[in-house]
């Protein structure tokens, strides 16, 4: 099939990337001239290992089109995704602008009937919002010309993202009628997923209570860390426990200081501010953004108990972006205890292998270190913020000959807290308490 991907972020390269891969011709749409020419140069706008080869590939193959003209793609294909961005306004709710934009030039570029697919995270009744404002568009036009408006929300996760594109899961389709039905049964007729019909407000709280379940999965457990912690009780083994019963699972259960990134903060905000305006504020995801918005401060506090005044102290952070495998620092809970050190005028050295740049801007006061060793050279204390593979694999050993003082915080929960006494470290982690204090002063 020829399909139109509107947005060249995350979620429009990447599945435009996985159309292609299953044999369609897409033409990828975006505003932005320098990103749709990198693009074309076989250049990703973000991190994400393995996927510039088959970008290579499938460009080259001329199975990938990149343009700027939603005209011109509008008008060469049968399913027209919109994949552009959904930020959060100050109140929460989600920023329909784009979406609205899309909706608009889609409406002025019809000639003939079209699938128009929602893939962006929009809020409950954006289907209804872009059919009207594309059948608005045909009434300025005086054109009578037939189209449907799909939901069909996107789950991959980034650093994953190819994976999850090509093998998802399940797909969930949100339509109003066969004939949608029917284009959607074709575009997904070779997928091995199961694939889930709704309607189209029923696909739209699909995604949101996903994301918000994952989310309220980490803060439950991030609060029962707290309590374990009082308890002198190993929360890694309770959430073990927890895990091996199949109807609670094992994912999205490890503790830690708090999610990010750019869609659970954003997405659960944004289901409260729904709920919120039909009267029925959600008052487990109140409960669930507190605590994520409160686990820095609490993560701080020991820190503070464990090596008293932090100023002057030498700080060394261990990874920045919001997790491993990706460049992306947005919401990334990094940049908040950057804040925090800082306020109470403690130095710090950072290391990430991929989002240094952008944190340099950020934070200028920041030593940004070229290694993980170099980061915790002569610190206070060393933190382990993003799991990083070359982090959680990196020399102990020589890590604990390089520190001033022993203090390990491990904000992630992955390093082995035994080994890390017997390198001599005075290790802490998330609900796991304090261990080999006896190291403190060796
Ligand atoms: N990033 C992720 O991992 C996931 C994101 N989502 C959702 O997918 C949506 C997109 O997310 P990202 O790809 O991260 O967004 P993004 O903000 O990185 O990318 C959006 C792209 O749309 C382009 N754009 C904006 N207005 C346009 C217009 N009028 N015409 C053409 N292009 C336009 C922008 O230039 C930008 O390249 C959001 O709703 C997000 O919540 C869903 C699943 C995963
Ligand atoms: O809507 C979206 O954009 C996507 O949001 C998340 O994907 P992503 O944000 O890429 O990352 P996750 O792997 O879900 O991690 C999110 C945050 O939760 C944290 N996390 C995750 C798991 C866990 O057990 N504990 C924990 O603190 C991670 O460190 C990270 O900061 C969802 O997993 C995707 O299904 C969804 O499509």
């Amino acid at each position: 099939m020829n399909i139109a991907v509107i947005g060249a972020g995350y979620v429009g390269v990447t599945t435009s990337i996985a159309f292609a891969e299953q044999g369609h011709h897409v033409f990828v749409v975006d505003l932005d001239k320098e990103k749709l020419e990198k693009l074309n140069h076989s250049i990703l706008p973000f991190y994400e290992d393995g996927m510039e080869e088959l970008l290579m590939k499938l460009v080259e193959q001329q199975h990938l089109i990149f343009t700027d003209s939603i005209q011109a793609a509008v008008r060469q294909s049968e399913l027209i995704f919109i994949a552009v961005g959904t930020p959060p306004l100050p109140s929460g709710a989600a920023n329909l602008e784009q979406i609205e934009q899309v909706s608009k030039a889609v409406g002025s570029a019809l000639q003939e009937y079209r699938t128009i697919v929602i893939k962006s995270t929009v809020p409950i009744g954006t289907g209804e919002k872009v059919e009207f404002i594309i059948k608005e568009e045909l009434d300025l036009r005086k054109k009578d010309i037939e189209f449907d408006v799909v939901a069909n929300p996107e789950f991959l996760r980034e650093g994953n993202a190819l994976h999850d594109a090509l093998y998802p899961d399940r797909i969930v389709v949100g339509c109003e009628n066969m004939r949608a039905r029917k284009m959607m049964e074709k575009l997904y007729q070779n997928s091995i997923a199961p694939i889930l019909f709704t309607n189209r407000k029923e696909a739209e709280l699909v995604k949101y209570a996903s994301n918000a379940f994952l989310a309220t999965k980490i803060s439950f457990i991030n609060e029962l860390a707290r309590v374990s912690e009082q308890l002198g009780i190993n929360i890694s083994v309770v959430s073990k426990g927890m895990g091996m019963d199949r109807r609670i699972g094992a994912d999205f259960l490890r503790a830690g200081i708090g999610y990010g990134g750019s869609c659970f903060p954003k997405d659960t905000r944004a289901l409260l501010a729904m709920s919120s305006e039909v009267g029925m504020p959600l008052k487990i995801l109140e409960a669930v953004v507190e605590i994520n918005e409160t686990q820095v401060d609490w993560f701080m506090e020991k820190i503070v108990k464990s090596i008293g005044s932090l100023e002057g102290k030498h700080i060394g952070l261990l990874g920045l972006t919001f997790k491993p495998n990706t460049d992306d620092i947005r919401e990334a809970t990094s940049l908040k205890l950057i804040q925090e050190l800082l306020l109470h005028k403690a130095t710090v050295s950072a290391y990430d292998p991929k989002s240094t740049d952008i944190v340099t801007k950020i934070y200028p006061q920041v030593r940004f270190a070229t290694c993980p060793l170099d980061a915790i050279n002569n610190v206070d204390a060393s933190i382990l913020v993003t799991e990083w593979d070359e982090i959680i694999q990196m020399d102990w050993k020589e890590a604990r000959k390089r520190v001033r003082q022993s203090y390990l915080f491990d904000g992630r929960n992955v390093l082995d807290p035994k080994k890390m006494v017997e390198y001599g470290f005075c290790y802490e982690g998330v609900g796991i308490g304090n261990l080999g204090k006896e190291n403190l002063h060796g």
